[in-house]
């Protein structure tokens, strides 16, 4: 049985803290960013043909370019799952995020993919379920995946996420706004989790103590957010950024951004995702100061900004 259409959508994340040691062990908190949104649709067709309609690819399944081997992975082990392999389809991805800004554009795509193609034939999905399968598009595209933004990329709550466990929804409580920033510039993931690795095996007392202390600071930001304590969030987002830096994550873009936010009034900043370019953020204790943030940090040469308010029950 399919339908006519399936539909699946998703959304963008923010990492607040945890990129790069959550892979090793250690908590992470990220956030769901719902106005950030991606839809893919299947629509069924009368030939054999399976094609990709997306902002980087028009064409069949079997000639996608190697940057979306990933999504090509996942897509023949769903088809696989419904013995599918034969039935002919159009999949259109719409997407809002910017793709390799750490701010999980791939598996939102993957998740998106997944609720599409369980829509289309009509299966119901649970969460594991749809973790799982997300997985398959990013061990390609990312290797040694925490999971992480699978996980927030599906979450209507703010997570409180551990590798390999479900991730709790997390309460805030916390009167701020947060400002964040493109870069302009293409992250790199893979090659920053390969580093990171490279770090581990030939300094691992560096590493590892980077590692740990981004894993207590997770822990302390926690009760920093259920208490409103900006002040102390600010602080620790700081340091977060120093060990980041420390792993070799960060790059010259981003340090220059986050100096600019806080020399206009940012009580924390510090880069979000993979890292190697893509976005960074800031929190800063009114929506006017975030307005004035982003305007500023567009002036210094961010691509592009968006203002979150935290104070909305926790959701932004
Ligand atoms: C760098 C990393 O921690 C986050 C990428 O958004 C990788 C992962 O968690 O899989």
């Amino acid at each position: 049985m399919v339908k006519q259409q399936g539909i699946g959508t998703s959304h963008a994340k923010i990492i607040l803290m945890g990129e790069h040691s959550v892979v090793y062990g250690q908590p992470a908190i990220a956030l769901p960013l719902p106005s950030v949104k991606l839809t893919a649709t299947i629509e069924q067709r009368q030939t054999h043909e399976q094609l990709i309609a997306s902002r980087y690819y028009n064409g069949p399944l079997s000639q996608l370019p190697a940057a979306m081997r990933g999504i090509q992975k996942l897509i023949e082990a769903l088809c696989q799952r419904f013995a599918g392999e034969q039935d002919g389809w159009r999949l259109t991805i719409a997407s809002e995020l910017p793709a390799e800004r750490g701010m999980g554009s791939s598996a939102a795509t993957a998740i998106a993919i997944v609720r599409a193609f369980f829509d289309y034939y009509e299966k119901s999905l649970d969460r594991p379920t749809l973790l799982k399968l997300a997985d398959i598009e990013e061990e390609v595209t990312h290797r040694s995946p925490s999971g992480l933004d699978a996980a927030t990329s599906s979450s209507a709550q703010p997570l409180y996420y551990v590798k390999g466990q479900a991730g709790q929804a997390l309460e805030m409580n916390l009167t701020a706004t947060m400002v964040i920033a493109d870069t302009g510039v293409k992250g790199a993931t893979k090659e920053a989790i390969t580093d990171v690795q490279a770090l581990i095996q030939s300094d691992p007392a560096t590493a590892n103590r980077h590692i740990e202390h981004l894993g207590s600071l997770v822990r302390d930001v926690r009760g920093f957010l259920q208490n409103n304590e900006v002040g102390k969030l600010g602080v620790a987002l700081d340091a977060a950024q120093d060990d980041l830096a420390a792993l070799g994550v960060s790059n010259d873009q981003l340090d220059h951004l986050i100096a600019v936010a806080r020399a206009n009034g940012a009580r924390g900043a510090k880069l979000t995702g993979g890292g190697r370019g893509g976005c960074m953020f800031a929190i800063m204790e009114t929506a006017l100061g975030a307005r004035r943030l982003a305007s500023i940090l567009k002036e210094h040469g961010a691509a592009q900004t968006w203002i979150q308010p935290l104070d909305q029950g926790g959701t932004i």
